[in-house]
């Protein structure tokens, strides 16, 4: 029986592997349900409410989906703002990035995310505190 031509080659056309962050998260759905639980997080939270208080929660919470499916290695590919321009004027604190992180942490744990991968997570999305953090 004949395989195909590109088989024989050694050519690959399956899609990209997706890293095991993205795998231990849960993929999309699982990111999706853990972006839901962190933003009604965020808005509750006293120590940010007033940066949220008019936010767009849905908005928010499909654009961070998209963004950690991708920094997590996922199939996805954030088209939003960047993260210098969508948090310009806010004057956000290290204070509120440690909140927001705390907030993170408390809405994996209760999604049963590993210890490991919590800090996975962090670990890409730290560096992003020079875009957003004021100075
Ligand atoms: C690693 C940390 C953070 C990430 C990855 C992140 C990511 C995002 C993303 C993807 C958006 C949506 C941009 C858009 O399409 O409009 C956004 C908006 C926003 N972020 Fe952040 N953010 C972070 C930290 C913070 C912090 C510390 C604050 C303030 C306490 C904050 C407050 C906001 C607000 C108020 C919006 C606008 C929400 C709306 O009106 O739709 N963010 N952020």
């Amino acid at each position: 029986q004949p395989s195909p031509p590109l088989a024989d080659a050694g050519v690959s056309v399956a899609a990209p592997a997706e890293s095991p962050l993205y795998l231990s998260l849960g993929k999309k759905a699982g990111i999706g349900r853990l972006m839901d639980d962190f933003v009604n997080r965020l808005a509750a939270d006293t120590r940010l409410s007033e940066s949220f208080r008019e936010a767009n929660l849905p908005h928010l919470k499909e654009q961070l989906t998209e963004q950690i499916c991708e920094v997590a290695g996922g199939p996805c590919v954030y088209k939003g703002v960047d993260m210098k321009t969508a948090h310009e004027e806010m004057n956000i604190r290290r204070s509120h990035f440690n909140a927001l992180v705390e907030d993170l942490q408390a809405a994996m744990d209760a999604q049963g995310i590993a210890f490991r991968v919590q800090n996975q997570l962090l670990a890409r999305l730290a560096p992003m505190h020079r875009e957003i953090i004021a100075r």
